[in-house]
């Protein structure tokens, strides 16, 4: 493992990504750099990388080039091991789709990630229990994710996201399914619990709305990020 390359005021970057899917070019040379704590949305045409820079930088998947630094160590150049276990050690995780468990209550889903990380059942329910107050979501501890509507449903995958305080919290279009009202709600709380406890967002939207809560955003057009430039959203 390389480690000490990355520039230390940033928590995560990106560094001349380059990534095909066969003969499908998705990322030409990506660079992002985002601080601790910072909440920074991905913006871009449909298909010009967005998801592929979240994996990449996720270290989900590993470019065919470039490099990707989280706190100051070399992220690509992991096994798919060390991967796997800086993902479930720092990082949350929030989809847009099919995300929960569904054999699994809304209470054992948002305690997974603690249970993966060897915290004993009863409390990680009692952390995971706590959630479900602060994102509105009371008497739905028990529940099967077939018995929630979509916005209780992604208010428990952010809960599950959160619930292990990750370093980063991706997420990838989590208001997608949603509809206006709703999907502004459920930003709200993200970023709400997200600048509480501290975690970084990278957040890869379509919606200008969602990008709008976000301290920054960036475009990706056609594999690269147009807009190096800080490009602070107007308060
Ligand atoms: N698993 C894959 N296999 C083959 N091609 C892929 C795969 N994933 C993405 N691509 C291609 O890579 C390019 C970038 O895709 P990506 O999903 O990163 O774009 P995006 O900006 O997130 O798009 P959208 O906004 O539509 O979700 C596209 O041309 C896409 O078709």
């Amino acid at each position: 493992m390389t480690t000490g390359t990355g520039n230390e005021q940033h928590i995560i970057e990106a560094r001349e990504v380059v990534l095909s899917f066969g003969q499908t070019p998705a990322l030409r040379g990506a660079n992002v750099a985002v601080d601790a704590g910072e909440i920074i949305a991905i913006m871009g045409p449909s298909g010009s990388g967005k998801s592929t820079l979240l994996h990449c930088l996720a270290g989900i998947l590993v470019p065919d080039s470039g490099e990707i630094h989280f706190d100051g160590s070399r992220v690509d150049t992991r096994t798919e091991t060390e991967r796997s276990t800086l993902r479930r050690d720092h990082f949350g995780f929030v989809f847009q789709f099919g995300q929960l468990v569904p054999e699994l209550t809304a209470e054992e889903n948002v305690a997974l990630p603690l249970l993966l990380a060897g915290t004993r059942r009863n409390d990680a329910l009692r952390e995971a229990r706590l959630w479900f107050e602060r994102l509105g979501l009371d008497g739905l501890e028990r529940r099967r994710s077939g018995e929630l509507s979509g916005g209780q449903a992604q208010r428990v995958a952010l809960a599950r996201g959160l619930v292990a305080r990750p370093k980063i919290l991706f997420a990838d279009e989590p208001t997608g399914s949603l509809d206006t009202l709703t999907g502004e709600q459920v930003m709200e709380l993200l970023v709400a619990a997200a600048r509480e406890q501290g975690t970084t967002v990278v957040i890869v939207t379509h919606e200008a709305r969602v990008a709008a809560s976000a301290d920054r955003h960036i475009m990706v057009r056609d594999g690269k990020v147009t807009s190096l430039v800080p490009d602070r959203v107007p308060s």
